[in-house]
């Protein structure tokens, strides 16, 4: 199915309302780490985020060390970043606040 990407100026105006988030792959990507106190907490936060991908139907890249959560954003669907991926790592940090 084909999602609508986003133009770079649009973009990086909604990269300017999120906490920690930076482009990743030449602008086709945003990506965070999140840290956390142990594996523990790290992985609970991954459950989370599982659950989210699942309703949105929008899934991360990700990878986990320990207590570390690297996670990239991208809509394959739009070869790039779509409004998606900034809902998403909105949703990501709700699920922290
Ligand atoms: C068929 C299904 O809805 C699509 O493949 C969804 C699933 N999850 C997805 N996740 C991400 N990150 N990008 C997509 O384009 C995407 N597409």
């Amino acid at each position: 199915m084909a999602v609508e990407g986003l133009t770079r100026s649009d973009a990086e105006e909604e990269l300017g309302t999120l906490n920690g988030w930076a482009f990743t792959r030449g602008g086709d990507a945003i990506g965070r780490t999140f840290q956390f106190d142990d594996f523990s907490e790290a992985f609970a936060f991954m459950a989370r985020v599982a659950l989210l991908a699942e309703k949105m139907d929008h899934h991360p890249e990700w990878s986990n060390v320990y207590n570390k959560v690297d996670i990239e954003l991208t809509t394959h669907d739009a070869g790039g970043l779509s409004l998606l991926d900034m809902k998403m790592a909105r949703a990501i940090e709700e699920l922290l606040a």
